[in-house]
């Protein structure tokens, strides 16, 4: 209360409406559930595969999306919502240079201050994993990224493994350090795919949900920095964060760490 004679009445706003994308998946449905018990948001539309994007915004006069659907649809839904002026917050995976690219060239063209959060992984134990393993990786001979997920997952390497890739290999070049040592001569596939010079391993195993492993040695020391995601919940903390971060963040942003700001 900023007066003595004023009266106490809470300040209210209006809830930030939300639509969710890939609604009837196993992350869409998680999704659902956490913005419906959010404080401060509305959830007003569950959008899957069939329906008319554009026509759904309109009516549910969405202000923020979130897409947790395919690889293959991701981009055309973000373009679409650019188009649409909703704010967009991605973690479907799939996402290269080239389809960044052409998000960056036409959040400029459309010049409508609408924000993209693109997160391959909105859990706090992957982000921090990824933070440290960059951290570290220029301080170790050899570096390998283990990561292991259900059978129902179509991509592989994950998301997170490509991100967490990219963050070692950014920081093993800045400090100069070269690849890791290898002396395999036949076997190749053996060694896993090659993800910006790191090896990375995928598993898929029922049981499991979506974990990562990154193994750093030197001459008789190793560091292993693991996280576990057991249940999707674990990634629910980020997404609401980012959603309520989606209005006063215009313009491309990958990667959860920079909403942290630990990235
Ligand atoms: N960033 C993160 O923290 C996480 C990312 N993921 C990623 O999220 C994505 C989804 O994962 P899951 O939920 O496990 O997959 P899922 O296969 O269970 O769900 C995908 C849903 O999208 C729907 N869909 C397909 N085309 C669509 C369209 N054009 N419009 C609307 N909906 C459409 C499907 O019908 C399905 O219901 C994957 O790329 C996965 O790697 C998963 C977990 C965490
Ligand atoms: O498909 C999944 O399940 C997950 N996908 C994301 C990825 O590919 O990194 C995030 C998390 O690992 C779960």
């Amino acid at each position: 209360m900023t007066s003595s004679t004023a009266p106490d009445t809470p300040e209210t706003t209006n809830p930030l409406r939300v639509a969710v994308l890939g609604a009837q998946g196993r992350m869409g449905k998680t999704v659902c559930d956490a913005v419906e018990a959010a404080d401060g948001l509305e959830l007003v539309a569950r959008v899957d595969s069939g329906e008319d994007l554009a026509t759904v915004l309109e009516r549910s006069k969405a202000q923020v999306a979130v897409d947790f659907t395919v690889p293959s649809v991701t981009e055309a839904n973000v373009h679409a919502l650019i188009d649409a002026g909703v704010h967009a917050v991605v973690g479907t995976t799939g996402w290269d240079e080239a389809s960044l690219g052409r998000l960056s060239e036409h959040l400029q063209r459309a010049h409508n201050g609408v924000s993209v959060l693109i997160a391959p992984n909105f859990s706090l134990s992957a982000v921090f994993a990824m933070t440290l393993a960059a951290k570290a990786a220029p301080y170790f001979e050899s570096v390998e990224i283990v990561e292991l997920h259900h059978p129902d997952k179509v991509d592989a390497p994950s998301g997170t493994a490509r991100h967490t890739a990219a963050a070692i290999s950014a920081t093993r070049s800045a400090a100069g350090r070269g690849s890791s040592p290898d002396a395999t001569e036949t076997g190749h596939e053996a060694r896993g795919a090659v993800v910006d010079g790191i090896h990375v391993h995928a598993v898929r195993l029922r049981g499991l949900t979506a974990h990562e492993e990154i193994l750093l040695g030197n001459p008789g020391e190793q560091l292993s920095i693991r996280q576990d995601s057991f249940e999707r919940t674990s990634f629910m903390p980020g997404v609401v964060l980012a959603v309520r971060k989606a209005p006063s963040r215009p313009g491309l942003t990958v990667g959860l760490e920079n909403l942290l700001e630990i990235g």
